[in-house]
Parts: structure tokens; C-alpha cells; sequence
């Protein structure tokens, strides 16, 4: 995997220097109103409190997966470099979705911004509130196709193959 982890230390007497910065990718769909607006709100409080935004995928258009009667989404993907503990990150992520507007109603349904860690560095995950790699992944092209623009060869702990890999399985 490139660069999943980076150890190296921050200067001493700055936040980042508490915790080494972890690699995550973070993955953005919005289905709902002005989508482009919402991904670009999401990814400017994603940089001022998530993270360091490293990379960016496009914005694609993808038709919905999983309850299908809705409209398309705009998908994209993040590369940051983030200081925050798994479960702090989720915390920002969440707060960032109730600022924008987000209200759950529909499982799997319209949404104004999904904000979802798909991987934080290569570590696995499995709480109650919080499954890393994202459990459901594999199956999404909206997600796998993003990645694989910016970090083909990302490697995934879980299912040992690169995302690549399960993009060219999936389609
Ligand atoms: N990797 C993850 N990223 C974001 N949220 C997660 C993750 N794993 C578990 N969760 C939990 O999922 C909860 C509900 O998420 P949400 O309503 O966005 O689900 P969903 O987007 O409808 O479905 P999916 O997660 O399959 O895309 C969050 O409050 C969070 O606690
Ligand atoms: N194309 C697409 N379909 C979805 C999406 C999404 O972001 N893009 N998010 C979902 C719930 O997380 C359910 N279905």
C-alpha cells in the first residue's frame, strides 16, 4: 500500500505533533439540491477540521445503488492525512453531515452529503459504530472507481487485494 502510514514526527509544539498523521480516504455522495455545492462545502470543512486534503478524485455521476428510486448521485473521494483517532474523525465526519443539512430518514435514501471512512491507513475496524475498510465497498463502483483514480494500487487489509483488483472483479 502507498503511503498508508506516515510515521515520520510533526514539529515539536504543533496539534499534529500528538499523533503521527494516518493516510484515509474518505468518500462524498450527494443526491440532493445543488449536489457540486455540498461536495465543495464537505471538502472545505474537511480540510479546516478532518484533515489535510492530499489528493482528489473527480466527481462522477452514478446512478443510485442499493433503493434505486431516487436520483443520481455526484460521488467523489478524499486523500487526507489526518491526526484525529479513527472515532474522532467519524465525530467530525457526522458533525459535518448535520451542518449540511443532512437529515436520515431513507436507509440508503436521498441525502444532501455522505461523508464515509472507506479506509484509515490499513487498519481494520469493527465496532458498533464504526466498520473500517467500509464494510460494503466491494460492491460499489461509486466508491472502488474513485479510488482507484488516485490509489490503484491501495491495498486493502481486509480482503487482501488492491482496489484495483476489486474494481476490475466488480465490473
Ligand atoms: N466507515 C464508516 N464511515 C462512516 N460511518 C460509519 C462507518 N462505519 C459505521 N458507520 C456508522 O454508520 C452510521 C450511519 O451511517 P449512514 O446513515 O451514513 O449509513 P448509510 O450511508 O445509509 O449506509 P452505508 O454506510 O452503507 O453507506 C454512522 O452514524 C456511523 O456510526
Ligand atoms: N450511486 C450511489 N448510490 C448510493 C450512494 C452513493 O453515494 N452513490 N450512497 C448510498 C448510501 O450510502 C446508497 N446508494
Amino acid at each position: 500500500m502507498p503511503s498508508a502510514e506516515k510515521k515520520q514526527p510533526a514539529p515539536a509544539g504543533t496539534a499534529a505533533a500528538k499523533q503521527p498523521a494516518t493516510v484515509a480516504i474518505i468518500a462524498l455522495g450527494s443526491n440532493m439540491g445543488d449536489r457540486e455545492m455540498y461536495l465543495r462545502r464537505a471538502w472545505e470543512e474537511i480540510e479546516g477540521r478532518a484533515g489535510h486534503i492530499t489528493k482528489a478524485s473527480s466527481i462522477m455521476e452514478t446512478e443510485a445503488y442499493g433503493y434505486t428510486d431516487q436520483d443520481n448521485f455526484l460521488n467523489m473521494v478524499l486523500e487526507i492525512e489526518t491526526g484525529l483517532s479513527p472515532h474522532r474523525l467519524l465525530a467530525e465526519l457526522l458533525t459535518i453531515e448535520a451542518e449540511l443539512g443532512r437529515v436520515r430518514t431513507i436507509h440508503w435514501g436521498p441525502r444532501t452529503i455522505d461523508l464515509d471512512i472507506i479506509y484509515y491507513g490499513d487498519q481494520i475496524i469493527d465496532d458498533d459504530d464504526l466498520r473500517v475498510p467500509h464494510p460494503d465497498l466491494h460492491n460499489r463502483e461509486f466508491v472502488l472507481r474513485p479510488i482507484a483514480e488516485i490509489e490503484p494500487e491501495w491495498y486493502d487489509p481486509k480482503r487482501q487485494k488492491t482496489v484495483g483488483q476489486m474494481l476490475d472483479e466488480l465490473i
